[in-house]
């Protein structure tokens, strides 16, 4: 599991491991990590060029520090610093390695030419949304440089994942200690590149933004046990297309029907049952179901199909409520649920800008999920799986390929079908949403695909992940 924890949670651990530490020894080795990952990204330190751009905390410490290493090993580092005083330590041992700095002037401040990259220390965890009119300057001015955040890109809020203010974005973030929110939730997450984390040995209490990885999917995945028929294995059924959307009957089918579960049903549409079952011929009709999936493309008939759904929640059947049915969801919910909403829909079931949902998605889905008590997947480049006790997962896979009609429907069924199959909400929507971005990856290979492809997709990914 990646674990993303609070600036708070952070520096509780730190301060632990400081008093029992010579004094600069963490950071040392934060400064040591910082530089090796540098070094990982010039190949060769010797001739390199590097430009550090300096704020007034420790995060421009581990700047200085680091630049101090790639200095000794024959590096060419330069300092921009940006306030009266920055760390002393961190700008003596910079200078004693043969590195320079000077107070960044937007008037004169020049990269050199030849610089290879620029490192962003300007603030880290202790620093407040937003950049001062010199840091903007100074980052423009490197506009086209290769980026590494130090900690986290400057300017980003940390704790929310927010931009609600000018921010550095970063090709490389090395990160310390833990994965801190910001690295996970959008928007500040797409502003950090890719995220190198350095251990520093801290011990951390559970953290309650998470993102799974292929061994946390593996063991939540489904298997079937040796005594497994397929009732056992759960039976999901598909509340979703109508004959002006057959599609969506079809896609959801498809998601559902990837063999995580014992059984589907569809219940809909005769005309597009036809259809349903002349593609999936396994599918079968109504009857008792351990998990119910509504809403895709169900048009005038959505509240009638989320009644029945609901009138079966009663007796504590899960259901994945989905597009058309979102509209007609009361809160809060009184059975086992998952909402499916992109940040279009959520906006209209909240009555909140989605301009607002896009711009604080976390804060809007952890609110979603306690409001109805339920489940809520907020979908998005990193999808937010929320829980209503305020857990969060963060789907980190995917591509951008998968944006294409019909990839949501495919995702209801496949969440439908853990569902049947035994998985809670918050682990059925993450493990669905993790999948779900795999496959796609995995159709894709760096090319376009449609939603059938996904779900095709989705054994060969499972497959991969129980070998
Ligand atoms: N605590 C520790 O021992 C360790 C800290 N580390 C580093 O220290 C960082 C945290 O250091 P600090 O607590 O000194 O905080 P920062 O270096 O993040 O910044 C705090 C300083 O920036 C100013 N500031 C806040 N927001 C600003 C803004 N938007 N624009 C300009 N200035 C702003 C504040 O007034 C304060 O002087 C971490 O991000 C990490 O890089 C690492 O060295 C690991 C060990
Ligand atoms: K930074």
């Amino acid at each position: 599991m990646r674990h993303a924890h609070t600036v708070e949670q952070v520096r509780a651990a730190e301060d632990v491991l400081l008093a029992r530490m010579p004094e600069g020894a963490l950071m040392a080795r934060a400064a040591h990590g910082l530089a090796q990952a540098i070094i990982d990204l010039l190949g060769s330190p010797y001739g390199g060029r590097v430009l550090l751009l300096v704020g007034p905390g420790n995060n421009g410490g581990d700047a200085l520090f680091a630049g101090a290493v790639l200095a000794r090993r024959g590096c060419q580092v330069e300092a921009w610093t940006f306030a009266d005083r920055v760390h002393e330590e961190g700008e003596r041992a910079l200078r004693a390695a043969g590195g320079r700095s000077s107070r960044f002037d937007a008037a004169t401040s020049r990269p050199a030419p030849g610089t290879d990259l620029v490192v962003d220390g300007i603030v880290g965890i202790g620093g407040r949304p937003g950049l001062k009119p010199d840091a903007i300057a100074a980052r423009d001015q490197v506009t086209g440089l290769p980026v590494v955040a130090v900690d986290v890109p400057s300017g980003v809020d940390v704790d929310s994942g927010e931009t609600p203010g000018p921010h550095v974005t970063a090709d490389v973030t090395v990160t310390f200690g833990t994965h801190k929110v910001a690295h996970l939730v959008d928007p500040a997450a797409a502003a950090c590149g890719a995220v190198h984390l350095v251990d520093l040995g801290l011990a951390l209490p559970p953290a309650d933004v998470e993102a799974l990885q292929p061994v946390d999917v593996a063991a939540l995945l489904p298997r079937p046990g040796t005594q497994a028929h397929k009732y056992t294995r759960g039976v999901v059924g598909i509340r979703a297309g109508s004959s002006d959307y057959p599609g969506a009957g079809l896609l959801s089918v498809a998601g559902a029907s990837t063999g995580l579960c014992g059984m589907v049903r569809y219940v809909g549409d005769a005309a597009v049952a036809t259809r349903v079952r002349d593609v999936h011929p396994e599918v079968v009709g109504d009857g008792r179901v351990q998990a119910w999936v509504v809403g895709s493309g169900t048009g005038p008939h959505a509240a009638a199909e989320l009644a029945a759904v609901l009138r079966d929640g009663e007796s504590g059947v899960p259901c994945v409520i989905d597009a058309d049915a979102l509209a007609h969801v009361t809160a809060p919910l009184t059975s086992p649920a998952v909402l499916t909403p992109h940040a279009g829909e959520l906006a209209a079931m909240t009555g909140v800008d989605r301009a607002d949902i896009e711009a604080a998605p976390l804060a809007h889905a952890r609110r979603a999920a306690m409001t109805y008590d339920a489940v809520v997947l907020l979908k998005g480049r990193h999808t937010l799986v929320a829980a209503p006790d305020g857990r969060v997962r963060v789907t980190t896979t995917g591509t951008p390929w998968l944006a294409t009609a019909g990839a949501g429907d495919v995702l209801g069924g496949l969440i439908g079908a853990l569902l049947a199959a035994g998985l809670d909400p918050f682990d059925a929507a993450s493990v669905g949403s993790w999948v779900h971005g795999a496959a796609a990856t995995l159709a894709s290979d760096g090319g376009p695909i449609v939603a059938v492809d996904v779900a095709s997709a989705v054994p060969a990914v499972v497959r991969r992940l129980l070998a």
